[in-house]
C-alpha cells in the first residue's frame, strides 16, 4: 500500500519514513492558519535539517518557489498522495486487550486517512462483547473483512506467542499489510509488508544515549578535578 505508492514513484525508504514527519507539522501549520512556509521553517518543525527536506520532497517533484517556500496545503496533498492517504484504508486490530483496547479508543486514525472496521479476538469471553461503539468479533470473520469489506491493514496487538499464529490467519485471508506490536519477528510472504513498533526498543535507544551522556557528564567532571589536582 502506502510504501507501494511510493515505491512504484521511485521515492527511498529513508525519504518515505520522513513523509509522516513533514505531513504532520504540515497538518499543524494548517491548523495554525499558515498557508506557505519555507524549507527551513518546515525542516525545523519536522527535525531535520533542510537539504534533507529539500531532497526528500524533490522525489515528489516538489521544489517550492524561492523566497516564498512550498505552500501548505498543496505539499500536505502531494505527501499524502504519495503516501496513498487520500483514500481511507481499512484497518483491523487484533487482540483486544490492554493495547488494542487502547487503540481502539484512540479517534486519531480516522483524521489520518485510516478507518477502523473491526477489532478481533480469539477469546470467547471477549468476542461480542463492546468495545467503545464496535462489538469484538471472531477470528473466523477476516475472510469476509477481506472479501466484503476490503480489509488492508491487520494490526497485531496479542501477546508475542500468538503474533505469529495471528500473522498467518491475516495473510491467509488476503491481508498485505501487518503492524505488529507484539515484541517479536514474524515470518511472512514477500509480499507483504509488516511494519513493527516497539517502545522498549526505543526506550532502549534512549537509555543507550542517556548513558554516554551521563558518562561524558562523568568524564567531565573526572576531567576537572584532575586539572584541579594537578
Ligand atoms: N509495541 C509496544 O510498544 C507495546 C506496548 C505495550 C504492549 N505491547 C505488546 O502488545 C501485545 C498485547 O499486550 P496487552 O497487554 O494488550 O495483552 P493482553 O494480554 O491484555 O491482551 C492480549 C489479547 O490478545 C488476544 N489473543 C491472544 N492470542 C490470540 C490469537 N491467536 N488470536 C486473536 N486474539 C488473541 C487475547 O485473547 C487478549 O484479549 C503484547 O505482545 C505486548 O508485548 C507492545
Amino acid at each position: 500500500m502506502s510504501a507501494d505508492v511510493a515505491a512504484r514513484r521511485g521515492i527511498p525508504d529513508a525519504s518515505v519514513a520522513r513523509l509522516p514527519g513533514y505531513l504532520q507539522a504540515l497538518t499543524n501549520l494548517a491548523e495554525r492558519g499558515i498557508s506557505s512556509v519555507s524549507s527551513e521553517e518546515l525542516a525545523a518543525a519536522a527535525g531535520v535539517s533542510s537539504a534533507k527536506l529539500r531532497k526528500d520532497l524533490s522525489h515528489l517533484g516538489s521544489y517550492g518557489v524561492r523566497g516564498v517556500g512550498y505552500e501548505v496545503d498543496r505539499l500536505a496533498y502531494e505527501i499524502s498522495t504519495a503516501l496513498g492517504l487520500t483514500q481511507d484504508w481499512p484497518v483491523a486490530i487484533v487482540g483486544m486487550g490492554n493495547l488494542g483496547r487502547a487503540l481502539a479508543a484512540y479517534s486519531g486514525f480516522t483524521t489520518r486517512g485510516f478507518n477502523v472496521i473491526a477489532l478481533l479476538d480469539r477469546d470467547e469471553a471477549i468476542v461480542g462483547a463492546p468495545v467503545g461503539d464496535r462489538t469484538v468479533r471472531p477470528m473466523g470473520d477476516l475472510d469476509a473483512l477481506v472479501r466484503d469489506d476490503r480489509l488492508a491493514i491487520g494490526v497485531i496487538a496479542t501477546p508475542a506467542d500468538s503474533a505469529q499464529d495471528v500473522a498467518d490467519r491475516l495473510v491467509e485471508a488476503g491481508v498485505r499489510s501487518i503492524l505488529n506490536f507484539a515484541p517479536c519477528v514474524l515470518d511472512v510472504p514477500d509480499d507483504v509488508m509488516v511494519r513493527k513498533v516497539d517502545m522498549s526498543t526505543e526506550l532502549q535507544i534512549l537509555a543507550f544515549h542517556e548513558q554516554r551522556r551521563t558518562g561524558e557528564l562523568d568524564l567531565g567532571r573526572t576531567a576537572d578535578v584532575g586539572e584541579v589536582a594537578l
